[in-house]
């Protein structure tokens, strides 16, 4: 089964997340991509990424993907968030990271810890269609 990844960037780091997705292009095109609205569109349309878009976070975005995260449909969550800029949806923002808490759910907030977890993510991909053999 494909892994399901939900990605999600404030507006001050979208530049970020672009650049993110463009080093993890390969592996996330074998992935089933879930973003917020506007994060979503950019990843589309500058990347060609294949998005199952939901609303941008602001009009219930974070809530959406929270609510596909809680039906055991979210893998791992690349959230980057803004921590300079207050938002609008603060508790949209908190319920999305509160449910990946209570799921115990992968969720990077920020671009070191986004590539850690998509570095284990895309080796691990790799092991399991290479049979689950150590690679040479
Ligand atoms: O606000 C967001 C996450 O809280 C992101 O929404 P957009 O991707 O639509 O900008």
């Amino acid at each position: 089964m494909k892994l399901r990844i939900a990605l999600i960037a404030h507006d001050t780091k979208k530049d970020d997340m672009l650049a993110l997705a463009a080093e993890y292009k390969a592996f996330l095109s074998t992935c089933t991509l879930t973003a917020t609205g506007t994060t979503g569109g950019r990843l589309t349309n500058e990347l060609g990424l294949e998005v199952n878009r939901k609303h941008s976070g602001p009009f219930g975005g974070d809530l959406q993907i929270g609510s596909l995260l809680v039906e055991g449909e979210i893998d791992c969550v690349i959230f980057l968030r803004d921590p300079m800029t207050p938002q609008s949806h603060e508790p949209d923002i908190n319920a999305l990271v509160r449910a990946c808490e209570v799921h115990n759910t992968p969720c990077a907030t920020n671009v070191a810890s986004a590539h850690l977890v998509l570095t284990q993510l895309e080796q691990r991909a790799a092991q399991m269609s290479n049979g689950g053999r150590e690679s040479a």
